[in-house]
């Protein structure tokens, strides 16, 4: 059994260009992925670009927004959609069942991408469209996937939606599909608040907190739309709104005043200089008109501003005699307040308890946020809230994509989405500089550009600025040092949003609306940089294994170098600023490790490892199945569950067992691992999960980890001996690599290869129809037909790329699966302790693990490394 990732097809070598053409695909550098005697291997296309879909556009007054869609071209034909989606149909090429179940379950899935330009460089976004193709298609021509003669019909709204009707028709061949402004925002807004889960948060003296919001718990609330004007809508529900009011000093007002008077050439630089303001030179306080002291009759502190510019008025200072940066912040602090306050006056005039703020006036920048808040706050005394919204200012323009009524948008809820944070511009959203980057090699060359100036790549999101307002929001910014860039990475808390119409959550959650799948409480610091240090630190390891696993050539390195860049990258901007791509938790920095080396299409950095020790443990299976034959049922388990939790210390992304395997081969490890099992365990539940063991269960589902002694030599032998007492087992692997972790493909043929010698495992393959009858040695499938009755054993991908599982988003095979489960067992540090350790389940539930760090081990079960946890709860009754 060999599996290779060489290169499978002739190609030229060079890339073809992207068009934007449904049917022509990019074949450089294909490759086969998984086991070179497949008959159906899958073909991974590491150099096919997306196809864009559609496009809609909100013209505003100060900044075009676009809102984006693309789909991956139909490569159906070729046995395999992408490395990089969850439902890559290289899991369905070998397993007839997956293809059965795949076929129930289309994918319609793609990619939301969120782009702006400045109005007055109307020009830029006129070549972004057309080398982006974005002009040539008609949602009408999209089901019959053909690209459009005429040129396109695209929504559009805003003011420039009128304006530049015309000369889009004349560059472009475009026509606009006017859509209502307010429509847009409110739909816009809807949309976000129903889907997008980390879409909404609090900003108070600096500290930014998510909220999560019930879809059915939405309405009303009042809508502040922030851009060049301001409008606020009272919204009761979908389509159902009413602007209340608005106010003509807005985000215009701010930068047009601001660049009069500072004489700053961008918006940033406006808002970086305000940070070192020190806005009394510029305002009357109430400290100026009373001497010193505080009004406290009627609560206003000495150091309030009475009055925004009041203090210009008696100094006999022209405008060069002021600081621009008091005057940055004083006009800044100026406009946040008032629209605070409008706002809250319009929430209470209507009675709502919620504000959320949008727009590009808040350019998710701290110190404006902060400022409205107060506002608020102050003057509802604590009753209203505000919140902002991450995607602040694209509300329009995703209102006018949602509006294309057949791209059936309005009904998707959050678990069907996946942010991901791309490194570069176009990729990431946001301003773009320069022409767009179309494939992987111009990505890496604009990485290396930046190294060679000298300067740091940033990932895709700015530093905002962590400066607060300090107490009560008035005061001045804390922070003098930071500063919010502004070089070519999108300047925007936003990624791109990848829609997988197929992910479902996991119906077995006991209580799926509490449900958080990190275990460790992110929120605090010292726990956060630990994990970034640990991160930081595997990283050369792994980019060199990475680059290995693709041949060593020098493609891979320069692959691998990129790689390492962007993650740093992350790593940096998340430690700025944690919230910055939305909740932070362990298993988002780990799955995020993953995504980064996908993008720089690795596909598997761990398979030269994970098939050494596949063999190495496949040899030794046998005898081990013998040993645990002839032991009497009761040791029998107890041998079972032991050899599970001593093979789970093959675990690639542990820094202290990579250590430990220098210290030996892998049987010696395995062995050495099982002698120390000594019960009782940290934490032990064996003897209750014993007792439940007397009723057989229906079905189980088994969360599997890692490959090779921990798939073989732990978790094969339980699903056995599950299926020897007639229970049907779902094997549930990744969907796609993650460290060492086994996955869908990796798994079938590791059957395929027990089944050769194990015969309960045979009929029970055979009776899942996961694999074809040749595959395990049945030349005719009428022979045995008694087989039939025999338990199945299933292979189900998980959906995800990750060592971590969050059960709000799983492959809608397994959830279908799912529902008729009663044992559900998690294995390894990253599903059982990471997440979901804290989970309950309507069904009975097994945690096994090794615990493989120190830190972990103490914080988590007062224990020490290479201490085990099998904790069974039996089913949560609802
Ligand atoms: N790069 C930028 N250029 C100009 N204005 C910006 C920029 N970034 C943020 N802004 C602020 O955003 C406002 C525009 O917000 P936006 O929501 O796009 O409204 P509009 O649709 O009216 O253009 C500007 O008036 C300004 O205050
Ligand atoms: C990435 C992992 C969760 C994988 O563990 P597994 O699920 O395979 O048991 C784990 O290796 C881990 O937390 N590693 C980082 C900590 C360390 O190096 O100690
Ligand atoms: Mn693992």
């Amino acid at each position: 059994m060999e599996s290779c990732s060489g290169e499978a097809m002739s190609h030229n070598g060079s890339n073809i260009p992207h068009t934007p053409s449904r049917l022509q695909l990019d074949l450089s550098g294909a490759a086969i992925q998984g086991s070179i005697e497949d008959r159906n291997p899958a073909i991974v296309l590491p150099n096919q670009e997306d196809d864009t879909y559609h496009l809609a556009i909100d013209l505003g007054g100060s900044l075009i927004k676009l809102v984006y869609f693309s789909k991956q071209s139909d490569v159906s034909a070729l046995g395999n959609a992408s490395p990089c989606s969850p439902f890559s149909r290289s899991d369905s090429g070998k397993a007839g069942i997956l293809s059965r179940q795949q076929a129930r379950f289309p994918t319609q899935g793609g990619r939301l991408h969120f782009v702006k330009f400045e109005t007055s460089k109307l020009s830029d976004c006129i070549e972004f469209i057309k080398s982006k193709g974005l002009n040539c298609y008609d949602i009408e021509d999209i089901a019959n996937g053909i690209q459009s003669e005429e040129g396109s019909i695209i929504k559009a709204t805003g003011g420039g939606a009128f304006k530049f009707a015309d000369m889009f028709k004349e560059k472009l061949g475009v026509t606009f599909d006017k859509e209502d402004e307010m429509s847009c925002l409110v739909a816009g807004a809807n949309f976000l608040l129903k889907a997008i889960r980390d879409e909404a948060f609090t900003h108070l003296e600096g500290h930014k907190q998510f909220v999560q919001i019930d879809p059915n718990d939405l309405f009303p609330y009042l809508l502040v739309n922030i851009g060049s004007g301001v409008s606020m809508i009272k919204v009761d529900g979908d389509g159902i709104f009413q602007r209340v009011s608005g106010t003509n000093v807005g985000g215009g007002t701010f930068w047009g005043l601001g660049r009069l008077l500072t004489k700053c050439r961008n918006f940033d630089e406006i808002l970086e200089l305000s940070q070192r303001g020190d806005n009394s030179s510029v305002d009357m306080l109430v400290g100026d008109i009373y001497g010193g002291l505080d009004y406290t009759k009627i609560g206003l502190s000495a150091s309030t501003i009475a009055s925004s510019f009041g203090k210009v008025i008696s100094d006999e200072k022209d405008l060069s005699g002021y600081r621009r940066e008091d005057i940055a912040l004083s006009l800044l602090r100026m406009i946040s307040y008032n629209i605070g306050q409008i706002a809250y006056l319009n929430a209470l005039r209507y009675g709502l308890k919620r504000i959320f703020f949008g727009g590009f006036f808040i350019r998710g920048h701290a110190y404006t946020m902060d400022t409205m808040s107060f506002a608020v706050s102050f003057w509802s005394k604590g009753e209203a809230h505000a919140m902002f919204l991450r995607h602040e200012g694209f509300l329009g323009a995703l209102g006018a994509f949602v509006s294309y009524d057949k791209l059936g948008l309005t009904n998707l809820t959050s678990h069907q989405f996946v942010e991901r944070f791309p490194m570069g511009a176009p990729y990431a959203g946001g301003k773009i500089h320069g022409p767009p980057i179309r494939d992987l090699n111009e990505k890496i060359s604009w990485m290396e550009k930046f190294v060679q100036n000298g300067i740091e790549i940033t990932a895709p999101v700015p530093m905002a600025i962590t400066g607060t307002t300090g107490l009560g929001g008035f005061e001045r910014p804390l922070s003098h040092s930071s500063s919010l860039r502004s070089d070519s990475s999108a300047a925007l808390n936003v990624g791109v949003l990848h829609l997988v119409p197929s992910l479902e959550p996991f119906p077995l959650l006991a209580d799926p609306k509490g449900y958080e799948p990190n275990t460790i409480d992110f929120s605090d610091p010292e726990e956060q940089e630990y994990w970034f240090g640990i991160l930081s630190d595997q990283l050369p390891d792994l980019v060199q294994k990475a680059v290995a696993s693709e041949g060593g050539t020098d493609g891979a390195k320069r692959r691998g170098d990129a790689f390492a860049r962007a993650f740093r990258a992350h790593l940096a901007r998340l430690r700025e600023e944690p919230a910055a791509y939305g909740k932070l938790g362990l298993a988002n920095l780990l799955e995020l490790r993953e995504e980064c080396l996908r993008e720089f299409h690795f596909k598997d950095a761990y398979l030269a490892i994970k098939q050494r020790e596949n063999e190495a443990s496949l040899a030794v299976l046998p005898d081990l199945l013998l040993e645990l034959d002839n032991l009497d049922q009761d040791e029998r388990l107890l041998a079972i569950i032991e050899g599970v939790l001593a093979g789970n210390i093959f675990d690639w992304g542990s820094r202290a067992c990579v250590e430990l395997y220098q210290s030996g081969t892998i049987l010696e490890i395995y062995r050495m691992s099982r002698s120390k099992m000594q019960r009782p365990w940290r934490v032990d539940d064996f003897d209750t999960f014993k007792m439940s063991w007397d009723r057989p269960h229906f079905r189980a589902l088994l969360f599997v980890d890692n490959s090779g002694a921990d798939i073989i030599l732990g978790m094969l032998p339980l699903a056995r001996e599950l299926l020897r007492r007639g229970t049907e087992v779902v094997l549930v692997p990744n969907s796609f690599p993650a460290i060492n972790d086994v996955t869908v493909m990796e798994l079938l043929n590791l059957l395929e290869e027990a089944s050769k010698f194990c015969e309960i495992l045979r009929k029970a393959v055979k009776a899942g129809g996961c694999l074809d009858d040749k595959r395990i040695g049945e030349q005719d499938s009428a022979a045995n037909s008694s087989e039939a009755s025999f338990p199945k054993l299933l292979v189900v991908g998980n959906g995800c790329g990750s060592p971590c599982i969050d059960f709000r988003q799983v492959s809608s095979e397994l959830a279908t699966i799912a529902r008729d489960a009663d044992l559900v067992v998690l294995e390894g540090m990253g599903r059982a302790l990471h997440t979901n350790y804290t989970a309950h389940f309507k069904c009975d539930s097994l945690k096994l693990a090794m615990i493989k760090n120190q830190r972990l081990a103490e914080k988590l079960i007062g224990g020490s490394i290479y201490d085990c946890v099998c904790r069974y709860e039996p089913r949560t009754q609802l």
